[in-house]
């Protein structure tokens, strides 16, 4: 088995012990891997769009920022394959994937491939979820240098600080056609959020088709309201929050220059068109991964 592996130091503060390991055991198991380093962002897309072969399966090694970059250069029949040693991991905790490097390598030589059928934001491939207003506004106003030595601190603090803007804008949602109003949505291909948090029981990233979670009351009190269903799990039980599935959305707002956010990264802004994509991409995962 030929296997790359895209390793982006900055992830997580950076993990390169335990990379090491990961490769050693990869090798072990007799993977014939070739190593890249990233240099910033966009050169994992970059470096796999210019390599000739890739390999049987291409492995992110980071957070899902890393794991989105990779998926944007991954050629077509290429397996995908994820350690994760990034600062929230959601794709990980979406299909089980294990923390430790040897059991990671394991997953991806020897483990089972499901289709996972990613979404494309104004043409760019997302595999767990993007979102507009308070969501992306928290990803736009995360303190880096606070991340990097902090990790998930920095969202919260990120969180704390966006909470009394929340209600300040509002955008129009068309969902498969149908024209909703919303104060943030959040368009998801997983159940999970911010690490382990069950954002929607009703997705699914093998299916091909994404949830639409839909913000529809403005206010702080609202906000909090579903920021604690957030951490029971129970976020589409909210009067206020609508939860649909679609194939193709589009949302835009009145207001210019709205931040929008992809798999956890700024990526780009407002109007934004969401299409599910039509080729899926098989995803190394655990046997007992069960969907
Ligand atoms: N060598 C590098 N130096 C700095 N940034 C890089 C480098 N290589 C890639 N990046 C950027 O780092 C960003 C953050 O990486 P990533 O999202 O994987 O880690 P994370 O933010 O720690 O984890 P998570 O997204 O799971 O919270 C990526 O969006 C990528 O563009």
């Amino acid at each position: 088995m030929k296997i790359t592996v895209i390793y982006n130091p900055a992830a997580g503060g950076g993990r390169e012990a335990l990379l090491c390991r990961f490769v050693a055991e990869l090798e072990q198991l007799g993977a014939r891997v070739r190593l890249y380093h990233t240099t910033g962002p966009n050169d994992a897309t970059r470096y796999l769009n210019e390599l000739e072969d890739q390999g049987d399966c291409v492995v992110a090694v980071g957070g899902d920022g890393t794991t989105n970059e990779v998926l944007n250069g991954l050629a077509p029949g290429v397996a995908l394959g994820v350690f994760a040693t990034g600062t929230a991991n959601v794709l990980a905790r979406e299909l089980g994937l294990p923390k430790k490097p040897e059991a990671a390598a394991r997953v991806v030589v020897c483990g089972k491939s499901v289709s996972v059928t990613p979404a494309r934001l104004n043409g760019r491939r997302f595999i767990m979820m993007c979102g507009i207003g308070y969501d992306a506004w928290v990803v736009d106003g995360v303190n880096l240098g606070i991340k990097e030595r902090f990790g998930k601190l920095a969202y919260v603090l990120a969180m704390l600080g966006q909470i009394r803007r929340y209600g300040e804008r509002q955008y129009r949602v068309t969902v498969d056609g149908r024209p909703l109003d919303c104060f943030s949505a959040i368009v998801t291909n997983g159940r999970h959020y911010g690490g382990s948090f069950v954002l929607s029981r009703e997705a699914n990233i093998l299916r091909p088709q994404v949830q639409v979670l839909l913000f529809q009351k403005p206010g702080v009190r609202f906000l909090l309201r579903c920021l604690s269903a957030l951490l029971l799990g129970r976020m589409e039980r909210v009067d206020g929050v609508a939860s649909l599935r679609a194939e193709k959305v589009h949302i835009q707002c009145e207001q210019a220059a709205e931040p929008v956010q992809a798999d956890g990264d700024p990526a780009g802004h407002l109007p934004a068109e969401i299409v599910v994509d039509d080729a899926p991409v098989p995803m190394r995962v655990p046997e007992t991964f069960l969907p």
